[in-house]
C-alpha cells in the first residue's frame, strides 16, 4: 500500500517536474522575444540620438536597460573634474605636517632626491616583491641595460602567514639565484622593490603602513621591512650583499624611464594595484625634516591607491564597488585601486554581469555556476573581450564558454563587451584624474609620465582612454607624454642604487 502510495506521487511529481520545464521555456522564449523588440526599439533610439559615447562599439547593439544599469559606472565631465579637486586637496593633506596623520593619500617622501644622468654602471641585485610574482634580478648597467632574472612563487599560505615565513621565503629565493649564477664572492649592492605602502625613514628605512593587494602577513606593519630582510638574510648566513635602496615600483618605473628620457617626473602603475609618484619641490613638501640642499626635490610616494577612504570618492562608488570591498580582506581601505586596478576590474565587471542575468538582460536570465563564482571573470577576459573588432565576437564567445555559456547570442556578446567597456573606461578615466592631478602641480612645460603594469599594458584602448581624459583635465600648455616603463622593479631599483651611491660619494 505505502509503497504504491509512493509511486503515484513519484509519477505526480514527474508530471509536475515536466509542467515546470515546459513552462521554464515557454518564459525563457517570451523572455528573449521581448529583450529582442527592447534592443530593436533600443537601436532606433540610438541611431536617432546619433551620438556614441563608446567609439569601439555600437552602442545601438545595447539595450536601454542595460544602458541604464552601467549609467552609474560612467564619469562625465563634471564628476571626473570634481575627482581631480578632490585628489588635489587629499594630496595636499598629505603633504602637510599637521593634516598627514589623519590624510589617506599619505604621501611618503621617498628619499629619492635625483633622477639618473644615464651615466650609471655596474652590477646590482635587485628583489621585487609587491604583487603577482616575487623576483630576483641582477642588472648591469652600461651603455644598455642588460638583466638577468628569475620569478618565485609566493604561495598563498605565505601570503598570509607570519611576516618571518615571507621574509625566510625571499631569502632562501635570493640564495638560490645567488648560488645559481655563481655570484657567491662578490658583495653586490642590492636594490630592494618593496611595492606596498610604506613609510620611508630613509633610503634604506621603511616600515609597512599595511598591507595591501592580497598580502596580510602578521607581525610586518609598522616594522622596517628592510631590517626584517637582513634578520632573514642572517638566519641564514649564506648570503652576502649591501642593501643600499628600498623604494617602491612606481618610484623603480619612474628612474628606469627617466634614465633615457630627462622629461620624465611621473611614475605610474596599473597593475594588481594602483600607485604614483612624482617628483616634488622640497618647498611643498612640509613633512620633509632632512636637509633641504640641493636638489631642493624629492619623489613623493603618493600611495593613491588609498584615495577615498575617507569617503571623499563616495559620489561615485558603485554597488559593485561596495560589494567588493567588503567581500575584500581590507575593507574600507583602498578604494580607488578597487575601481582602478587588475586586482578588482574582473570582478567588478563580473559582478555588473551578474546583475543584469539576474535583471533578465543577460543569457536569458539563466547563469552558469561559473560565472557565480567570484573571482572567475579574469580582468585579462576584459582586455581580450576588448580587442575583439567591431561587430566581430569571438574571444568573447571563447571566454564565454569557458564560462558555461555555450549558446550566448550576438546581443549576449554585445552586452557583455559593453559591461568591459564601461568598467575599463572608467578605470582608465580615473587613473587619467590622477595623473592630470600631478601634471597640473609639477607645472612644467613638458612632462613624461611612465607607466608600467599590465592592466595599462595589455587592455587595447587604456592608453588611449587615459590619453584622452588626461587631455581634457590638464592647464591649457602642459604637453604630456604617457611611455610604458621596461622593467622599473628590476632596472629601477638598480637606478636607484647607483644615484643613491654617486649622491653619497659626493657628500
Ligand atoms: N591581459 C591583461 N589585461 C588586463 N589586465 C591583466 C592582463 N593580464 C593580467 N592582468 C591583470 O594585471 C594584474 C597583474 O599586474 P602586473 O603584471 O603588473 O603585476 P604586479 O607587478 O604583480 O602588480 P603591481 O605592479 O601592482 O605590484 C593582475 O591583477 C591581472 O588580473
Amino acid at each position: 500500500m505505502e509503497i504504491v502510495a509512493a509511486a503515484d506521487s513519484d509519477e505526480r511529481g514527474l508530471s509536475l517536474l515536466k509542467v515546470v520545464t515546459v513552462l521554464q521555456k515557454v518564459v525563457v522564449f517570451v523572455h528573449s522575444f521581448t529583450i529582442n523588440k527592447l534592443r530593436k526599439h533600443t537601436s532606433q533610439i540610438s541611431s536617432t540620438a546619433g551620438t556614441s559615447t563608446m567609439p569601439d562599439m555600437r552602442e545601438e547593439d545595447i539595450s536601454t536597460k542595460v544602458q541604464e544599469i552601467c549609467q552609474s559606472l560612467i564619469l562625465g565631465e563634471e564628476l571626473m573634474r570634481e575627482v581631480c579637486d578632490r585628489m588635489e586637496e587629499e594630496i595636499n593633506k598629505g603633504l602637510s605636517k599637521d593634516t598627514n596623520p589623519e590624510a589617506t593619500v599619505k604621501c611618503f617622501p621617498t628619499y629619492v632626491r635625483d633622477l639618473p644622468n644615464g651615466k650609471e654602471n655596474g652590477r646590482f641585485l635587485a628583489l621585487d616583491l609587491g604583487g603577482t610574482n616575487f623576483r630576483v634580478l641582477l642588472i648591469e648597467l652600461g651603455d644598455k641595460c642588460s638583466m638577468d632574472s628569475r620569478i618565485y612563487a609566493v604561495p598563498q599560505p605565505i601570503m598570509v602567514g607570519p611576516g618571518d615565513g615571507l621574509f625566510d621565503h625571499i631569502a632562501e629565493c635570493m640564495a638560490s639565484f645567488i648560488k645559481e649564477r655563481d655570484l657567491g664572492d662578490e658583495i653586490l649592492p642590492l636594490g630592494f622593490t618593496f611595492s606596498f605602502p610604506c613609510k620611508q625613514e630613509g633610503l634604506t628605512k621603511a616600515r609597512l603602513a599595511c598591507w595591501t593587494k592580497g598580502f596580510r602577513c602578521a607581525g610586518v606593519e609598522g616594522n622596517d621591512v628592510v631590517e626584517l630582510l637582513k634578520q632573514a638574510i642572517s638566519r641564514r648566513g649564506d648570503v652576502k650583499i649591501k642593501i643600499c635602496a628600498v623604494l617602491n615600483d612606481t618610484t623603480g618605473t619612474l628612474m628606469s624611464c627617466a634614465w633615457k628620457n630627462h622629461n620624465c617626473r611621473i611614475g605610474l602603475i596599473v597593475g594588481t594595484g594602483t600607485n604614483a609618484c612624482y617628483m616634488e619641490k622640497l618647498e611643498k613638501v612640509e613633512l620633509w625634516d632632512e636637509d633641504r640642499n640641493d636638489p631642493p626635490q624629492v619623489i613623493i610616494n603618493t600611495e593613491w591607491g588609498a584615495f577615498g577612504d575617507s569617503g571623499c570618492i563616495d559620489f561615485i562608488r558603485t554597488e559593485y564597488d561596495n560589494n567588493i570591498d567588503r567581500e575584500s580582506i581590507n575593507p574600507g581601505r583602498q578604494l580607488y585601486e578597487k575601481m582602478i586596478s587588475g586586482m578588482y576590474m574582473g570582478e567588478i565587471a563580473r559582478q555588473v554581469l551578474v546583475h543584469l542575468v539576474s535583471q533578465g538582460l543577460l543569457f536569458g536570465g539563466y547563469s552558469s555556476d561559473i560565472l557565480l563564482e567570484k573571482g572567475s571573470f579574469f580582468t585579462k577576459y576584459i582586455s581580450e573581450i576588448e580587442s575583439d573588432k567591431v561587430g566581430d565576437y569571438n574571444n568573447c564567445r571563447n571566454i564565454l564558454e569557458e564560462l558555461g555559456f555555450n549558446d550566448a547570442t550576438d546581443a549576449d556578446c554585445a552586452n557583455v563587451r559593453y559591461v568591459c567597456t564601461c568598467v575599463s573606461r572608467r578605470a582608465a578615466y580615473l587613473a587619467a584624474a590622477g595623473v592630470a592631478v600631478l601634471l597640473n602641480r609639477i607645472n612644467e612645460e613638458s612632462v613624461t609620465v611612465a607607466v608600467d603594469g599590465s592592466v595599462y599594458r595589455f587592455h587595447p584602448h587604456f592608453h588611449n582612454l587615459m590619453v584622452e581624459q588626461i587631455s581634457h583635465l590638464i592647464k591649457p600648455g602642459i604637453k604630456f607624454d604617457l611611455m610604458l616603463s621596461e622593467d622599473g622593479s628590476g632596472r629601477g631599483a638598480a637606478l636607484v642604487a647607483a644615484v643613491a651611491t654617486r649622491i653619497a660619494a659626493i657628500r
